[in-house]
């Protein structure tokens, strides 16, 4: 048996950060996962591949050298599955091979197999080379989530698949069925759609990603209907049915059917907790897998922690790890800032979008008087250089204060630009900071005062001002 002060159960994100923080107190920590390769759905079949994926198709399709040398450019005809894997293998094996050293540098020890509680403080991590019994003094449960799937039919991984396959497809489809417009299905809708794919995206809601901002929103659907997608909106998926090889339908509630090739079932997450055996230490999860947790990332047994996706929104790579780091630092008596309010928001579809901030549907809501500034790419030498012409930057700002309240991007570099914006946000800057500063040139990072000058326009000059404290 092996007693330590932390043991964390997954490696993603969230596990590996409470993990390396808990050793760096000098802490005796072990970290158990039951899949092959380390990493979690971060690594082996979510952010990474796919983010990998998205570089690899916009490379290889030549998608952003088009506006140069015309609509039929590729950098390769006839893109193959395994041209898209052939990249994305490479960026997985650098990665895997950082975390391996990140854990062992830190002296974390890593047991392979399937954690399950005993009792409150005892694991038992089964593999096929046996049982190990741990006893921890504190424990952080990181086991993430699955992909949900269709109730009446196999995910066999080639006809109907979930995210989790489109590296292991072997041939790309000629036609693709994406049930659920979520973040994951946006963004393969898109990446297979700039590929040559005739997609069909269908969602029972009515509107694309109804958190993001309607006019970046309407923009995304404009794009991805150019690039010859079909959206199917307040469209609801009531059946998947299997009719042969490569022949996927899908029945809508409307009585419509989809015939594709292959069928992407997107419809959501599930947390990692069946397994775990949480009755044994007292705990319970909710209906989706979910474990509840307080400001501290405490479940309801005060030793035991909860992170990253297993504990539901925001469920981002991001938010996962600094997660892991203050549940750590909460458990040893290290004093850490909260997380933070404001949080970035990133969704790499073709085009890519990012956020920060508030959006004009909730300012209007909220009665807050505001005004927008905009650029757009296409007034951008930044953006004509790299052809292109349809992004767009929008701040929202305090009509009296002048205060930054949202930044709202679609379009090339749009999840790095973002940050320039979060930054002015927390520390409560007005556009004035954009109108007077000065961006290296030729840079998206312009697009920053091209907007602020257009909301200049539009309520004047800074002296002209009210400034009095903001009432939102
Ligand atoms: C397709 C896709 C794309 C995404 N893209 C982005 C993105 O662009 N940006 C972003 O910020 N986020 C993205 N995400 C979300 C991001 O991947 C997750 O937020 C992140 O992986 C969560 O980290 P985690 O540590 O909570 O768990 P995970 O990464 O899910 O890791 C959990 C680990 O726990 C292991 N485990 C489970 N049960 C046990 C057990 N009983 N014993 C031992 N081990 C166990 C699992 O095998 C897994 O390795 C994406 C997700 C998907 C699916
Ligand atoms: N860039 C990023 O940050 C990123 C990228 C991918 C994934 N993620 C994470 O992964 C999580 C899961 O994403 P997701 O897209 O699977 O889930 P989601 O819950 O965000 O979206 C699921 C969608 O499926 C729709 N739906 C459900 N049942 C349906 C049916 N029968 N017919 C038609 N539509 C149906 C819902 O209306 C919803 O729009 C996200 O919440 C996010 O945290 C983040």
């Amino acid at each position: 048996m092996l007693d330590l002060d932390l043991l964390v159960i997954g490696s993603g994100p969230s596990g590996q950060r409470a993990a390396v923080q808990a050793a760096k107190l000098g802490k005796k920590v072990a970290l158990c996962e039951h899949s092959p390769r380390l990493g979690g759905v971060c690594m082996n079949t979510g952010t990474i591949p796919s983010k990998t994926f998205r570089e690899a198709v916009l490379h290889l399709t030549g998608l952003r050298q088009r506006h140069l040398y015309g609509q039929s450019y590729h950098v390769k005809e006839d893109v193959t599955i395994a041209d898209l894997i052939f990249h994305c293998e490479h960026v997985l094996k650098t990665q895997a091979e950082v975390v391996r050293d990140q854990l062992r540098r830190n002296g974390i020890s890593v047991l392979r197999g399937r954690g399950h509680f005993i009792g409150p403080h005892d694991v038992e991590v089964e593999s096929d080379s046996g049982t190990t019994h741990l006893r921890a003094k504190f424990i952080v449960l990181a086991t993430g989530t699955e992909a949900a799937r269709p109730p009446d039919v196999e995910v066999d991984g080639q006809t109907v698949i979930t995210s989790d396959n489109v590296l292991g497809l072997n041939a790309l489809p000629r036609t693709m069925t994406v049930v659920g417009a979520g973040v994951i299905g946006i963004e393969y809708a898109s990446m297979f759609a700039a590929l040559g794919v005739k997609v069909t995206l269908v969602d029972k809601r009515p509107r694309l990603l109804d958190f993001v901002d309607s006019e970046i929103a309407e923009s995304l659907s404009y794009q991805m209907r150019g690039m010859g997608a079909t959206l199917r909106l307040g469209e609801e998926v009531d059946k998947v049915q299997v009719e042969g090889p490569q022949r996927a339908v899908a029945t809508l509630k409307s009585g419509k059917k989809i015939v594709s090739e292959v069928l992407l079932y997107s419809v959501g997450r599930v947390g990692m907790s069946a397994s775990l055996q949480l009755d044994q230490a007292g705990l319970e999860a909710d209906a989706r897998g979910r474990v509840k947790v307080d400001a501290h990332f405490r479940t309801t047994v005060p030793h035991i922690y909860a992170v990253g996706d297993l504990i539901g929104f925001p469920a981002l790579a991001s938010t996962s790890s600094e997660q892991g780091r203050l549940a750590a630092c909460h458990a040893f008596g290290l004093t850490a800032a909260s997380m933070p309010e404001l949080l970035p928001f990133g969704i790499y579809a073709v085009p890519e979008i990012s956020m920060v901030g508030r959006h004009e549907e909730e300012l209007t809501a909220e009665g807050i008087p505001y005004e927008t500034g905009i650029a757009r790419y296409r007034e951008i030498v930044r953006g004509v250089m790299l052809g292109d012409d349809s992004g767009l930057l929008k701040l929202l700002f305090h009509r009296e204060t002048r205060r930054l309240l949202g930044v709202h991007i679609i379009g090339t570099s749009a999840t790095e630009l973002v940050h320039i914006g979060q930054a002015v946000l927390a520390f409560g800057g007005t556009i004035d900071y954009f109108v007077g500063n000065v961006f290296n040139y030729p840079t998206f990072a312009e697009c920053y005062k091209v907007a602020a000058l257009d909301g200049y326009n539009k309520v004047g000059r800074s002296e002209d001002a009210v400034v009095t404290e903001p009432s939102e």
